[in-house]
């Protein structure tokens, strides 16, 4: 069996914890390949972030005639070529994925990349850890990652696997636009891609088993999303797939609503997004005695070590997908910061930041957040001690020359301190505009010196930022700025 001293499993966020401190020792990387292509880079580059807002880019100004028209400016969309879109996005990104497979695999000799399926092998409790891929090669090694990602779920139904029934593993790349596409989820993947293919002109419909879109964000804005999602696409709600087949040669969708009744919609695409699952089970992790969540992630500890039985194992680290609760890029990537720091410097290892995550969807209207919703911040600290202040764009400046009158911008603080306990936000351009946000909940700056200690461009529309802040009922300390 091949001794390294690092083993990696996983190239996405995996790949960057390859730092120069490796460059005189032995790494091996395995890695099955991600989407329909078995793509080297991991979900965000090839079946993730990169590509979804790729496509994002182009349904934005496939929509510009509707704003265009409130300002008295008249535009139309006259065609989309969804396949040369399709050939652009993904001929770069192909590159940069085959790319980064041949550096890793024929220019860096100290590294030994291993493009297959691979499972834990042998004792897990200390070091060398062991895997050993589909066609017998074993390697082992005296550190290892585990950032091994997470995949599409899939609802159990007949018909899931019939073709023209898509994940985001695979939708990116069809053939043709859909005439008419069912969405199966009301979560990140689904809203995303109903803003894509309904600027397409796509007829879409989405269905979600929940009473409304997005609801695990901040209520106001799950409600005001299903509200406007209700006025750019179908949207039908408390509803649950029960059947798909083949009908005169497209697909016909069976669901049952909350009252019982049987509904058919026959579609020419289906995409599925019900959440993802990580793949701790394609690892063999409960197999290797490794402790699991009940929801299927690693179990890790502040420092990213992977436990067994509640303990630590000295270097073995997991990150990612695979054990964040939070399945999002920029959560990974300070992840693997925070390992390939533990890697290099065992003897003082760091905690990974857990504080202030902050994620936007970008739909049609997009969205934010950071921090608790209203009813978390109630929960923490009872809502007698809350302030919040939602800020339409619509009262700002910039808001009267785009006519604005659906974006919202929600924060909510301790009214005792003014520390700023979240931020919500649906519109334009709302995944920059809850930045000053997360600044200052990471910076620990209250509502109030935020707002007020620094310049804030006029009239940008950044100053919804600053207005949702100055509306907060905050103390102002007697020497505050001014
Ligand atoms: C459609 C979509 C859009 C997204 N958009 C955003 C966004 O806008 N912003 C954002 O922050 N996040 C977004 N995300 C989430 C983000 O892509 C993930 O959180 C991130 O890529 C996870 O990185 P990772 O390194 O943990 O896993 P991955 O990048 O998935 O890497 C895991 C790798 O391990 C490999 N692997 C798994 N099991 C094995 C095995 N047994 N043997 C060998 N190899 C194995 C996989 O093939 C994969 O290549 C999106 C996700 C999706 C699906
Ligand atoms: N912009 C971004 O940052 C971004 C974009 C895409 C994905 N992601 C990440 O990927 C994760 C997965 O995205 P997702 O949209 O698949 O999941 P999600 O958890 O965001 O949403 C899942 C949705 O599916 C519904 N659902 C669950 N089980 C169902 C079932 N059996 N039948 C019908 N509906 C069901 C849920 O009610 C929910 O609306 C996200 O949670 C996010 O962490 C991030």
């Amino acid at each position: 069996m091949a001794h390294y001293d690092l083993s990696i499993i996983g190239s996405g966020s995996g790949n960057s914890l390859i730092t120069p401190f490796w460059d005189d020792k032995r790494v091996v990387l395995a890695d099955k390949g991600s989407g329909s292509t078995e793509a080297f880079g991991g979900t965000c580059l090839n079946v993730g972030c990169i590509p979804t807002k790729m496509f994002v880019r182009p349904a934005a100004l496939a929509r510009g005639p509707v704003e265009a028209a409130r300002l008295n400016v008249t535009q139309a969309t006259t065609d989309v070529d969804f396949p040369a879109m399709r050939d652009r996005i993904f001929s770069r990104i192909d590159a940069i994925s085959a790319g980064g497979r041949h550096y890793r695999a024929v220019e860096q000799e100290f590294v030994d990349l291993v493009s297959e399926k691979v499972t834990l092998t042998g004792d897990f409790s200390q070091p060398p850890f062991a895997f050993v891929s589909d066609s017998g090669v074993h390697a082992e090694a005296d550190q290892m990652v585990i950032a091994a990602g997470s995949r599409p779920a899939l609802p159990q139904v007949p018909g899931i696997h019939l073709p023209g029934v898509h994940t985001s593993d695979s939708i990116m790349r069809i053939e043709a636009r859909p005439e008419k596409l069912l969405i199966i989820g009301g979560g990140y993947i689904a809203c995303e891609f109903a803003g894509v293919f309904s600027a397409f002109g796509t007829e879409v419909i989405q269905v979600n088993r929940s009473r409304g879109l997005m609801t695990a964000m901040d209520a106001d804005i799950s409600a005001a999303f299903t509200a406007e999602a209700h006025n750019n696409w179908t949207v039908h709600l408390e509803r649950a797939v029960t059947n798909i087949s083949e009908q005169d040669g497209g697909l016909r969708v069976e669901l049952v609503t909350s009252d019982g009744s049987v509904e058919r919609h026959d579609v020419d695409t289906v995409l599925v997004a019900i959440g993802r699952t990580p793949n701790t089970d394609l690892i063999g992790a409960r197999e290797a005695g490794l402790d699991v969540h009940p929801d299927g992630r690693l179990a890790v500890d502040a420092c990213q070590r992977v436990l067994i039985q509640g303990e630590p194992v000295e270097g073995l680290y997991a990150l990612g997908d695979i054990s964040s609760p939070a399945m999002l890029k920029h959560v990974a990537n300070q992840e693997a910061r925070v390992v390939a720091h533990n890697l290099e410097h065992p003897d003082r290892i760091r905690p990974s930041r857990q504080e202030a995550i902050p994620a936007a969807i970008f739909s049609f209207p997009e969205m934010a957040q950071v921090g608790l919703t209203e009813t978390q911040a109630a929960e923490a600290i009872g809502a007698e001690h809350l302030t919040t202040k939602i800020q339409n764009y619509g009262d700002t400046a910039y808001g009267w020359a785009m006519e604005d009158g659906e974006g919202i911008f929600k924060v909510i603080a301790d009214r005792r301190s003014g520390q700023i306990l979240g931020a919500h936000v649906m519109g334009y351009q709302a995944s920059n505009l809850i930045q000053p946000i997360i600044q200052a909940m990471s910076f620990g700056q209250d509502a109030y010196t935020t707002a007020r200690g620094q310049y804030w461009i006029h009239p940008a529309l950044m100053e919804v930022t600053e207005n949702a802040l100055l509306g907060l009922e905050v103390p102002i300390p007697e020497d505050a700025p001014l």
